[in-house]
Parts: structure tokens; C-alpha cells; sequence
């Protein structure tokens, strides 16, 4: 069943805050070295290992006298430039004493919204990779304010996967896998496989557990899952002591199967790193003409336009009743353009128009579903 992971050449490994740090607050010598034992097997065995590690706020709490995670944007941002230098120093440490060289790749969120800088935040990563060296990301908790701010470092993984082509992304948390309800209650099981939405039926996906060191608990988790194997790439889910067993390919943890169509490396950052400039309004058939037929979308089933965006500019489609988003792409004209086009044929628009007129809204190939 889990061919995938013993498969996999290029693995991304995500640690939570919660198995990196003690009770206490500060980092925990002895759990990142473990971790570190256990990459550090991978990467002498040949496999390219990217490390996304929280835990630069955790670990700056008690060096600070901190005595737990502090609300204000200011206090949480002083921790973590104290925390994310003993993480990484830790990680240096451990690595070299296998003879791996770690480097340090700090991200905003628009590192990788923005398509430019994810370019250069890929090309970064991938040289890093050729180099033999491994890759060790966090957010840039220091300088990333409240608006440009991930928030959860399960997402930022998810989002390293798909721009270093992972085969396999591994998400270690302080529990042994997704479990049917809150792990501490006794009838809860473990989710051994997770194939689609309908395996997740019945779940009770709750928040953070141990207060005041996680952050997104398992609804961040399941949603990085998510969007990875949307992208193809197998995940599994499990806690940071195994992650030796996980890499294993032996059965622990939650395994959550790939999607079947892999999308572009150009639709995915459409669908989970671009921010929408604006809302079209789709009435029901062009709903059906995009959703089930995979149709361009033409002005006559768009209803309403909101936003202020430019030709080329990312905007989601939305269900002109219910509001839902159901696709995103990149549209054909400014927003000034599109009011008095709604609705009319194409034919009618290149009749008084003229020909320029007849282009799609949104060309099927700019599309992807949501
Ligand atoms: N259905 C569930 N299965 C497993 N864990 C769950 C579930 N619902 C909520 N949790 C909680 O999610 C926590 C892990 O999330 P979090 O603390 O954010 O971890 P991390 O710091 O590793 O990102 C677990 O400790 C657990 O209490
Ligand atoms: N970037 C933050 C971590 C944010 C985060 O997602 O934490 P966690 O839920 O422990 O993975 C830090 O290093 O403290």
C-alpha cells in the first residue's frame, strides 16, 4: 500500500512546534536530535530531504522568561528571532555530525504568492538540493506582519511540496495519526488510510491540542494533505518518534492517497499561491459549462463582476447563487472592460464590437477547479 514512500526520491518533512519544544517552553535538545537521526538516514541514503520545522516562537519563549505563546504580533515576532537561531543552530549541529550541511530558507507568504518570487524561492531550494544540502524552512516570523503571514506552517509545507516536486510529504505532529475524534477520548481510532473527502466523513477534526504550542491542530493538517495530494504527491501523517517507521513505508500513522491527475506546476500555484484579484458571478450553466463540461468562460453566463484587477491577473469564479468559489483563473480583460459585456453572446460582441471581442473571459487552460 504505501509503495509511494519507499519510492519517494524528494521528500518534504514538516515537525510541529509541539514535538520540537518541552513543556516548559523551549526547545528540546534531545527530540530534535532524534529527528535529526532520523533525516539525516534518508539523506545518506541518497534521498533529497527538504525540512519545514516550526517552532522558532516555542523555543524563544523560554530563553525570554516567557511563560507561554504571546498573543501580541510584536512579543510572538522577538521569540521567534530568538528561537529560530537556537533552532537552527540545534539542527546545524545534529546534521554535521552525520557530515550534512544545513541551509536556512527563510519565507514570507508572498515568497511563494507571488510569482515571481516563487520562482526564486524554487530556484533557491532546488540549488540547495543539488548541493547536497538540506533545505531547512520556517516562516519569517521576524518581519512577516498580520496581513503577508501564513499563519500555519502545515500549509507552508503543502506549498514547498508542490514547488519542489515532492514525492512524498511528511507531516509530524505530537499524535500518532489522524484519529475518528479528539485522541484523548478512549473510543477514538486511528485513520489508517484516507482515499477521498468521503473517508474524512464522520471525522471529528478538531484545533491544537496541547495548549499554547501548536497552532492549527489537525484542521491545518488535513488541509495541507489536501492540497498536496491534489497535487499528486502521497502524504502521511504521524508523530515525530516515528518518523523513521513513516519513512519506512511501515503501516503508522495516516496515509492520505495522491490524487489521480496531477495538475501543471503552472495550475497549482494558480490554484493555492495566487491571491484573487476580483469575483466573477457565474449563472448555472456557465457553472456547468466550467465545472462538469471544462469549458472557457464566456461573458454570457457571468451575472456580476467584483474587484479591481488587470488582464492576466488571477480571479475566482464564483457560484452567482450560493457565492461559493468554484474555480479560479486568469482573465482576458481589465475589470473596467467586462460591465458591459455581461451576458451578450460572443457573436453579438464581435458583431458590434468587433473581432477582438470574441476572446474568453477566461480560457480553459487558465482554469482550475477548486
Ligand atoms: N481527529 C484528530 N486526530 C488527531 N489529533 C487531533 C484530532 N483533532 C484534534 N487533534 C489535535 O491536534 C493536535 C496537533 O496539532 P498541533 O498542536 O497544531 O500540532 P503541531 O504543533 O505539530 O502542528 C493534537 O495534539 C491533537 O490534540
Ligand atoms: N512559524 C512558526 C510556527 C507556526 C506553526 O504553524 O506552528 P505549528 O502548528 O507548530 O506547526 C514558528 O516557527 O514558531
Amino acid at each position: 500500500m504505501r509503495d509511494a514512500v519507499s519510492a519517494a526520491r524528494r521528500v518534504v518533512v514538516k515537525v510541529g512546534s509541539s514535538s520540537l519544544t518541552t513543556a516548559a517552553g523551549g526547545l528540546d535538545p534531545q527530540r530534535v536530535d532524534a529527528l535529526v537521526d532520523a533525516l539525516a538516514g534518508l539523506a545518506t541514503a541518497g534521498r533529497e530531504v527538504v525540512l519545514v520545522s516550526s517552532g522558532a516562537i516555542a523555543a524563544g519563549l523560554a530563553p525570554l522568561a516567557l511563560r507561554r505563546r504571546p498573543r501580541d504580533l510584536a512579543t510572538q515576532q522577538a521569540a521567534a528571532s530568538v528561537g529560530q537561531g537556537l533552532l537552527i543552530g540545534r539542527y546545524a549541529g545534529g546534521f554535521a555530525r552525520h557530515g550534512l550541511t544545513v541551509g536556512q530558507v527563510l519565507l514570507t507568504a508572498d515568497d511563494v504568492t507571488r510569482r515571481g518570487h516563487y520562482r526564486n524561492a524554487y530556484r533557491t531550494l532546488r540549488k540547495l538540493l543539488d548541493l547536497g544540502a538540506v533545505p531547512i524552512v520556517n516562516e519569517n516570523d521576524t518581519v512577516a506582519t498580520e496581513e503577508i503571514r501564513f499563519g500555519d506552517n502545515d500549509r507552508l509545507a503543502a506549498l514547498v511540496a508542490g514547488l519542489v516536486e515532492a514525492d512524498l510529504l511528511v507531516l509530524l505532529s505530537d499524535v500518532e495519526a489522524l484519529f475518528t475524534g479528539d485522541p484523548a477520548l478512549p473510543d477514538s481510532r486511528r485513520v489508517a488510510e484516507v482515499r477521498d473527502d468521503a473517508d474524512l466523513a464522520g471525522v471529528a477534526i478538531g484545533r491544537a491540542g496541547r495548549a499554547g504550542v501548536g497552532t492549527g491542530g489537525m484542521v491545518t493538517k488535513v488541509e495541507a494533505a489536501r492540497i498536496a495530494t491534489g497535487f499528486g504527491i502521497p502524504v502521511v501523517l504521524t508523530a515525530a518518534p516515528l518518523a523513521g517507521r513513516a519513512l519506512a513505508a511501515e503501516d503508522v500513522g495516516t496515509f492520505f492517497h495522491p490524487g489521480l491527475d496531477r495538475p501543471t506546476a503552472r495550475l497549482f500555484w494558480l490554484a493555492h499561491a495566487t491571491a484573487p484579484r476580483g469575483r466573477l458571478h457565474l449563472d448555472p450553466g456557465a457553472v456547468q459549462a466550467v465545472v462538469v463540461r471544462r469549458k472557457s468562460l464566456l461573458p454570457a453566463g457571468i451575472t456580476a463582476v467584483d474587484g479591481v484587477f488587470s488582464a492576466g491577473d488571477a480571479v475566482d469564479l464564483v457560484d452567482a447563487g450560493s457565492g461559493a468559489p468554484v474555480a479560479r483563473g486568469l482573465v482576458n480583460y481589465d475589470a473596467v472592460e467586462l460591465p458591459p459585456l455581461l451576458g451578450r453572446t460572443t457573436v453579438d460582441l464581435a458583431a458590434t464590437l468587433g473581432p477582438g471581442y470574441e476572446r474568453e473571459v477566461v480560457h480553459r487552460d487558465d482554469l482550475v477547479l477548486l
